[in-house]
C-alpha cells in the first residue's frame, strides 16, 4: 500500500465518506463535512483523524479544516474615514480581546492600501499555503488565525487594484478555510472610495465598527463611513475613539492633542452606540511593531480600555438591520 492509500484507509475508518484527503509529501490535509454533527463530535472527530494520521506511514503533518456553520459566520468590519487614525491596531486589539472574550475569531486583512495585520499579529513574512484552491489561514501566536492582501503580493510592492480585483482577492480571503471561527474581523482600507463599497457591497458585513480620532477632521471622516455602510444597509456596531488623551510618560500629567470627547459627543449626534475609548500611548506603537499586542497582554495599560470595548459591544442588542439603499 502507498503512503497514501495507508492513510486514506485511516481516515475513510474514521469519518467515511465525511473526509477528503490531501496528500502533499509528508504532509496530509483533511477537509472535513462536519455539517449536521454537534461540536463534541466533530471535535472527537478531528482528534481521531489526527491521532490516526500522525506518524502513519511517515506523515510528519497534519491539518484538519472543518467547513460547517459558514452561513453562522458574521462577518464584521472595521473601518475608518481616514487614514492614520489607528484602525488596524484596533482590529487586531479587538480581535485578540474577542478571542479572549470566547469568540472562535479569524482576522482578514483587505487594507490593500497597507495591510499591516501580518506584524501586528506577529507573523510577517508568513504565506498561507492552500487546500483545494482555498487558502489556509495563518496561525497567529494569539489564537486569530489571519489571511492578509499582504500575503497575496510579493513583499514591499504596491497593490494597485481597482475595485472588481480587490473586491475578487477579498473573496479568496473571506472563502478561506476558517474551520470553527464564528466571527472574522474584516480590516478594511480606510477611505469611502469604490473599492471599500464594492467590498462591502459584495460581502456583507453583520456590522461595522468605526475608528475615529477626537479631532474634527477625523470626525468628519467617520461621519462619511457611516454614511457608506448605512446607505449599503450595513448596521453600525458603535464608534471608538482612538488616541483620546495622551499620559506623558515622565510627568503623568493627561493632555489632549486631539482634543477630548468629540468621538462620543459625534456618537450621540448620529444616534450610533459608542464604545470606548483608547489613549495615545507610546506603549501601543511599540508594542505593535514588535508584533505584540496590547490585548494579548494583562499586564499592558490598554489591556482593560480594549476589554472594556469589546464588554461593551458584546452587551449591546444585534443592530437592526437599516433598510438597505439601492446599489449606485
Ligand atoms: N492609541 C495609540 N497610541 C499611540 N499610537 C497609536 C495608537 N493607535 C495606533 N497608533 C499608531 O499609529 C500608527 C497608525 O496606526 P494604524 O496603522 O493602526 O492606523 P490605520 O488607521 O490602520 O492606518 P492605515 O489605514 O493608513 O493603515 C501606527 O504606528 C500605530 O502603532
Amino acid at each position: 500500500m502507498t503512503t497514501y492509500d495507508t492513510a486514506e484507509a485511516a481516515v475513510t475508518a474514521i469519518a467515511g465518506d465525511r473526509a477528503t484527503l490531501r496528500m502533499d509529501g509528508t504532509r496530509a490535509g483533511v477537509v472535513l463535512d462536519a455539517t449536521g454533527l454537534s461540536a463534541p463530535e466533530r471535535d472527537d472527530m478531528e482528534a481521531a483523524l489526527r491521532t490516526a494520521l500522525t506518524g502513519r506511514a511517515g506523515v510528519t503533518e497534519v491539518r484538519i479544516v472543518a467547513t460547517a456553520e459558514r452561513s453562522a459566520r458574521a462577518l464584521i468590519a472595521v473601518a475608518s474615514g481616514k487614514g492614520g487614525v489607528g484602525k488596524s491596531t484596533i482590529a487586531a486589539n479587538l480581535a485578540i480581546a474577542l478571542s479572549r472574550a470566547g469568540r472562535r475569531v479569524g482576522m482578514v486583512d483587505a487594507d490593500i492600501y497597507g495591510p499591516s495585520q501580518p506584524r501586528l499579529l506577529g507573523v510577517e513574512g508568513t504565506r498561507p499555503e492552500a487546500l483545494d484552491k482555498q487558502l489556509i489561514p495563518v496561525l497567529t501566536p494569539y489564537g486569530v488565525p489571519l489571511l492578509s492582501m499582504g500575503q497575496l503580493v510579493e513583499p514591499g510592492r504596491a497593490i494597485a487594484w481597482r475595485g472588481p480585483m480587490a473586491a475578487g482577492a477579498l473573496g479568496q480571503l473571506v472563502e478561506g478555510a476558517w474551520g470553527r471561527a464564528d466571527t472574522l474581523v474584516l480590516d478594511l482600507p480606510p477611505g469611502t472610495g469604490d473599492v471599500q463599497l464594492t467590498m462591502v457591497q459584495k460581502y456583507r458585513p453583520a456590522g461595522a465598527v468605526i475608528v475615529s480620532t477626537p479631532q474634527d477632521l477625523s470626525l468628519i471622516d467617520a461621519t462619511r463611513a457611516i454614511d457608506l455602510f448605512q446607505k449599503a444597509g450595513i448596521p453600525i456596531i458603535g464608534l471608538i475613539e482612538n488616541m483620546a488623551g495622551y499620559i506623558c510618560p515622565h510627568c503623568h500629567e493627561i493632555s489632549d492633542p486631539f482634543g477630548l470627547g468629540g468621538a462620543e459627543a459625534a456618537a450621540a449626534d448620529l444616534g450610533i452606540p459608542f464604545l470606548g475609548r483608547i489613549p495615545l500611548t507610546g506603549s501601543i506603537r511599540a508594542a505593535s511593531d514588535a508584533g505584540k499586542p496590547p490585548a494579548a497582554d494583562p499586564g499592558d495599560a490598554v489591556f482593560a480600555p480594549i476589554a472594556a470595548i469589546v464588554d461593551a459591544w458584546l452587551r449591546l442588542p444585534p443592530p437592526a438591520q437599516p433598510a438597505v439603499a439601492a446599489p449606485r
